[in-house]
């Protein structure tokens, strides 16, 4: 048997199998390595916002403004910078708005279609001619690209590009390559997107962002905590089912389940009604404001509370089987007293604000009643069985994980659980302690295993797993001592509603800490950075998401409009491009309607700006490392071919 090394120049010779195809190659990837870097996009807590998020996504957190501006500089007025960004962002829909006013449209064609070719020469400047190549719309390749490449044999260049836009006029194609332009300097203006957790939950457009993000030409997702909830789901964990259609019932987004995903919610809304009719389900009151008429609204609150109900007895029995969770504290069916309506906790009387219980037995508070077991075997059926969520689940597990190092960057949703000192805390998972990445590493497995482990007690493991992920002290993912969902809905007092954070919270302005966390993951760079969502930043009372002297941005996205009172903003976004890192603090986004017709962009101020001291290029990044390795098994394959090792395969 050959051994390993000349098996593998075997291989490589039938990719390369001559001298000048494997030199070709090495020249090639030697030119990538010195281009610009590319520039990646971080997107965090988008909840469900999908025209926020998606106008974000199509304005590249301001970076196709800069492009404008860098093509044009003052040769153009900002209003009509304005007007060429948001065509940029909604060609169809802004061309159809011009069309009412424009006189003279064929003058209009001319000048938008040079100025798109002047920003996509730039934008595109920084790629390979094969990467540009592959981003092109088929139907305009051709075209596209003798448009965008110098052609220095050409002698008049200017009656040659002329000639090509005059003809794409007269034959009628200049709104549909407008549209193919505009598409291509928004693919190009990003060459990779992170999602740092939470695309689902509050907002009404999860499965429409989605969708957006499985088109998407790259990119990687950090799972959050509502993700992972929706995964769980998805397995079929009923804890996770039950508080997934308790969120979407709570935000008044019931719609997700039923249009969305083709979830019937009839035997929850009949069950809801026929078991409190009489009660006004006060507690339960909508957090949106929705355009529901007031019947709408009340068989909403009683769904609402029906499913927060069966929440609380599926998780009490969830953690009775559970022991090594360590969750016994959260059950507190079994503290009420039912006929006075009263709890007791850590010592203390509290009076219930809702007293109307009629499906707990006070003897057996977690036992579900048998319509309720029904309505959730019928809810789990119909989560697991749904074609569209589990591929949406499928494409969570294959483009995310809990955590990603990426060009020298650690990212993660949540936080490191740390002990008060500052030190990793030790969690047991099954009985074996991990602790920093280890722990990851293992949450991470198991969530995997909720969906592929063919032994059946692991799967039931991994599923149980994402439940604990959701709202365990100890998780990674949500990183306080408790999720005070009962309190929240039945005791007025506001001191049990508090949720306390995990002391890694405290630590992020530590320099030893931060180092420590960094180090844990490899990351020993001094332009390494923390990059993590999870925490509304209140920029309004002066809070900053960039912290430790510019090694963590914590930038949730502060998408959900729920949270911008608390925050004052509607967050943050992170751009690192090969100048450096771009923080954006965004306003909230009115509509698209609203930003395509008075052409207000979400507006964004960059507040910090990381400049590298040297321009970074490929080379700098983990593409660049891998390019770097290529090119050295095949200058590996030349000598072989010149030693004569191997031979060439005319
Ligand atoms: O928005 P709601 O429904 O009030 O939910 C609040 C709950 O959401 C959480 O904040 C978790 O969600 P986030 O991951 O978005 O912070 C819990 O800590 C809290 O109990
Ligand atoms: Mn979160």
């Amino acid at each position: 048997m050959k051994d390993l090394e000349a098996r593998y120049l075997e291989r490589l010779s039938q990719l390369y199998p001559t001298i000048a195809k494997a030199s070709t190659e090495i020249i090639n990837l030697q030119a990538i390595l010195n281009l610009p870097k590319g520039t990646e996009h971080f997107l965090t807590d988008i909840h469900g916002e999908y025209e926020a998020f998606s106008h974000v996504l199509k304005n590249g957190s301001g970076a196709v403004r800069r492009k404008i501006d860098e093509v044009f500089g003052n040769t153009m007025s900002s209003k009509d910078k304005k007007t060429l960004a948001t065509l940029i962002y909604y060609p169809r829909e802004k061309m159809e708005l011009i069309k009412k006013k424009e006189e003279n449209m064929e003058d209009w064609y001319k000048i938008t279609l040079y100025r798109l070719i002047e920003i996509c020469k730039r934008t595109s400047s920084k790629y390979s001619r094969s990467k540009v190549r592959k981003a092109l719309p088929p139907e305009f390749a051709y075209v596209i690209e003798e448009l965008i490449t110098e052609k220095a044999d050409v002698l008049d260049k200017e009656s040659y590009y002329n000639s090509i836009v005059d003809t794409i006029i007269r034959i009628k194609r200049s709104e549909e390559f407008i549209v193919a332009l505009s598409e291509l300097i928004q693919r190009l203006t990003v060459d990779h997107l992170h999602i740092v957790g939470d695309i689902y939950d509050r907002g009404p457009g999860p499965h429409i962002i989605m969708d957006k993000l499985m088109g998407y030409h790259s990119m990687d997702i950090q799972w959050g905590n509502h993700d992972v909830l929706w995964m769980g789901a998805a397995a079929g964990q009923q804890g996770c089912v039950a508080n997934v259609v308790r969120i979407c019932a709570r935000y008044a987004n019931l719609e997700i389940l039923e249009d969305g995903y083709g979830i019937n919610l009839l035997p929850l809304a009949t069950f809801a009604l026929n078991t409190y009719r009489d009660d006004p389900c006060s507690c339960f009151e909508l957090k949106d404001d929705p355009d529901y008429d007031p019947s709408e609204t009340m068989l909403n609150m009683k769904m609402h509370k029906a499913i927060s109900i069966i929440q609380f007895k599926i998780e009490g029995q969830i953690i009775k089987k559970n022991p090594g969770f360590k969750l016994e504290h959260r059950n507190l069916l079994h503290l009420i007293d039912y006929e006075k309506g009263l709890i007791e906790l850590n010592g203390k009387t509290y009076e219930l604000l809702d007293k109307n219980f009629p499906t707990i037995d006070p003897k057996r508070p977690y036992a579900l009643t048998e319509a309720e077991e029904e309505v959730l075997d019928r809810l789990t059926q119909a989560f697991v069985n749904c074609e569209k969520l589990q591929s949406h689940m499928h494409f969570l597990l294959s483009k995310g994980g809990l955590y990603k190092v990426y060009n020298n960057n650690l990212l993660y949703h949540g936080c490191i659980p740390l002990n008060e000192d500052g030190s990793f805390k030790s969690v047991k998972i099954y009985g074996r302690s991990y602790k920093g990445k280890a722990l990851y590493e293992v949450l991470e497995s198991y969530v995997r295993k909720g969906f592929y482990a063919i032994d059946e007690k692991e799967r039931k493991r991994g599923k149980d797993m994402m439940w604990y992920i959701w709202l365990s002290e100890n998780s990674p993912l949500f990183g306080k001592d408790k999720m005070a969902t009962f309190e929240r809905y039945f005791l007025a007092e506001k001191e049990t509603h508090k949720e306390k954070k995990n002391p890694y919270y405290e630590f992020l302005e530590n320099d030893k800490v931060v180092d420590r966390i960094l180090k844990e993951f490899g990351l020993e760079h001094s332009f390494s950075h923390i990059i993590n969502g999870h925490m509304p930043v209140k920029s309004k009372n002066g809070e900053n998401p960039m912290k430790c002297g510019g090694k963590v941005f914590v930038i949730d996205g502060g998408f959900s409009r729920a949270y911008q009172k608390q925050t004052g903003i509607a967050g943050y976004t992170l751009i690192y491009n090969s100048y450096g890192m771009i923080l954006s603090a965004h306003e909230p986004f009115e509509s698209k309607e609203s930003a395509i017709e008075n052409e207000t962009d979400i507006h964004s101020d960059t507040i910090v700006t990381e400049i590298v001291s040297k321009r970074q290029s490929v080379l700098d990044t983990d593409v660049g490392k891998e390019l770097v390795e290529q090119i050295h098994d095949l200058e590996f394959l030349l000598e072989a071919y010149r030693s004569g090792r191997i031979a060439e395969r005319l």
